[in-house]
């Protein structure tokens, strides 16, 4: 008999393939409400109110698998599930279609100012000329992030009439070309869109993407929507914006904190909300419903799940054998994803010496959930990686080389992007650790840990003392620097690593120093 806590208001008509399990009990309570027996339960469903954090999985000591109706997994400590061995699984696109049409709903009701009309007439006031709005059709709608829901949202714009504009950094080609839009810089997006709408996962990129800097370039009279995460759009410089003038009106669906309290946005007149209700429909409830609770009953059944965001569970015995080339594999994607801040089409993969002989399948799942990770909105791991590099079209494949080139053991990695190819290549030394030993084409040796920071520039006196000087001035001490060159006089690249992270500021100014060529900060 299985024990499942249901925590939060899920679809009853999507549970049952678990109310209908004979072996399956399933308690539908508030977290506070079974504190007593919370050890007793095998699996946990929530949506987004249940935090799901290290002190109640703790508490949880039976929780096999915890199951989110719904694609954010921000509520829950995935890190700690894994700790744990809890299985977290999501329902990633039950409720694309519904967030899509809020999103529309939202962007309707703003420029045709529907909730502030609704609230005057119902205060028995008659005021046409207070809410006069604008049309939709001709206008130009700027989508960032182009997903499932951005993807769903473009095209309900053009069923309107409007002009789609679309920044994804990740989008290939090939799925653009098939959806028929043409991605765009995130600039030339900000100063030709009339309205603005956020569908981006909240990562340490998308954190305040439309911050003060970003919302200075939008047109005068913008209109924004944020039906994603809070804090995407910083609130602080969206009120400052909204004070002015120069943005017309926002439609918030999400916020930092929610509930939000007494908000200072919800104080203006041109700010129009609702409570977190992108996922709240019917038919998305019963959809994120029937796909959790299935997949949760697969698993107690001792079936693979196939929506799992975090470790699968390996043999201790084969776990031991590949974890070195795991964590190596893991860094070397993370590298390779913020080198190639571009679309990328394939990824090649060259295990050479004794990884070769182990279950790379593992490692390479590890590799791509390092390259996918700083890309996705749903956490991206070892169990998901293959399944959502395939969904956006990424082509990856491994070889086999009898040729190590001197290491024990190496694996290579080739990402093939729209403008660039690069190559890295690393090695794992036992009882010294993980080395990078080759890199963009260069030989080279570093550790790929920490706050990294790759300079490519022409081989000349003077270049490392520029860079140590921009640093310096800025007080970020150096804790280690490796270079290397093709040819003397040629190119040459450092690779260094700081002891803090750096300022976008410092990787400009040294972007401007002579004969430096290619400036990276890499976060490992
Ligand atoms: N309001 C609500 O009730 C709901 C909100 N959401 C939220 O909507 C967001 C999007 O969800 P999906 O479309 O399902 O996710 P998705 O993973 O399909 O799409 C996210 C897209 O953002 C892009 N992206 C990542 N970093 C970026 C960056 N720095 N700049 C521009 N684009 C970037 C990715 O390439 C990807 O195409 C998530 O934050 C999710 O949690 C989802 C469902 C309901
Ligand atoms: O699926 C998501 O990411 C959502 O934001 C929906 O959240 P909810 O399940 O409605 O609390």
């Amino acid at each position: 008999m299985f024990r499942i806590l249901v925590s939060d208001s899920i679809s009853e008509e999507g549970l049952a393939p678990l109310l209908n399990a004979e072996h399956i009990e399933v308690v539908q309570k508030k977290v506070a409400e079974v504190e007593e027996s919370l050890d007793q339960f095998d699996a946990l469903l929530v949506r987004s109110a249940t935090k799901v954090t290290e002190e109640l999985l703790a508490k949880m000591k039976n929780l096999k698998i915890v199951g989110r109706a719904g694609v954010g997994v921000d509520n829950i400590d995935v890190d700690a599930a894994t700790k744990y061995g809890v299985v977290v699984i999501n329902a990633p696109n039950g409720n694309t279609i519904s967030t899509a049409e809020h999103t529309f709903a939202m962007i309707a009701a703003l420029v045709r100012h529907i909730p502030q009309a609704h609230v005057s007439v119902k205060s028995r006031e008659w005021n046409r000329s207070a809410f006069v709005g604008s049309e939709l059709y001709g206008k130009h709608l700027g989508i960032i992030g182009f997903g499932r829901i951005g993807s769903e949202v473009a095209k309900r714009a053009r069923a309107f009439g409007m002009k789609v504009h679309v920044y994804d950094p990740f989008l290939t080609k090939a799925r653009a070309e098939k959806i028929g839009v043409e991605p765009c810089t995130l600039d030339e997006l900000l100063s030709v869109s009339d309205i603005i709408t956020v569908h981006t996962p909240l990562t340490k990129e998308t954190k305040g993407l439309l911050g003060p800097k970003n919302l200075a370039k939008t047109k005068k009279g913008v209109y924004l929507v944020n039906c994603a995460r809070g804090g995407i759009i910083d609130e602080q410089a969206l009120a400052e914006f909204l004070k002015s003038g120069h943005v017309a009106g926002a439609a918030l669906d999400v916020f930092e904190q929610e509930p939000p309290g007494d908000h200072p946005l919800l104080a203006f007149d041109n700010v129009i909300v609702t409570p977190h209700l992108g996922a709240s429909t019917i038919e998305a409830q019963l959809n994120v419903a029937t796909q959790v609770a299935e997949e949760v009953l697969k698993f107690l059944e001792g079936k693979p799940v196939t929506s799992s965001i975090n470790l699968p569970t390996l043999s201790k015995e084969v776990y031991e054998k590949i974890q070195s080339f795991y964590n190596l594999a893991k860094k070397m994607g993370t590298v390779a994803s913020q080198y190639m801040v571009e679309p990328v089409q394939e990824i090649a993969i060259t295990y050479s010496g004794t990884v070769a002989d182990l279950e790379t399948t593992f490692i390479t799942r590890s590799l791509l959930a390092g390259f996918l990770k700083p890309r996705v909105a749903s956490t991206v791991n070892e169990v998901n990686a293959a399944m959502i590099a395939k969904e956006r079209g990424i082509i990856f494949g491994e070889k086999f080389s009898t040729n190590s080139e001197g290491y024990a053991n190496s694996i290579s990695l080739t990402v093939y992007g729209e403008k660039q190819t690069f190559t890295i290549k690393g090695t794992h030394i036992p009882n010294y650790g993980d080395r990078i030993v080759h890199f963009n084409g260069f030989a080279i040796d570093f550790a790929p840990e920490g706050h990294l920071l790759y300079i490519q520039h022409q081989d000349k006196p003077g270049m490392i003392g520029q860079v140590g000087k921009i640093l310096g001035d800025h007080q970020v001490n150096i804790a280690t620097m490796q270079v290397g060159r093709q040819a003397a006089g040629g190119k040459a690249i450092m690779m260094l690593s700081l002891d803090k992270p750096l300022d976008d500021s410092i990787v400009e100014k040294l972007s401007e120093v002579a004969d430096i060529e290619v400036v990276k900060k890499i976060e490992v």
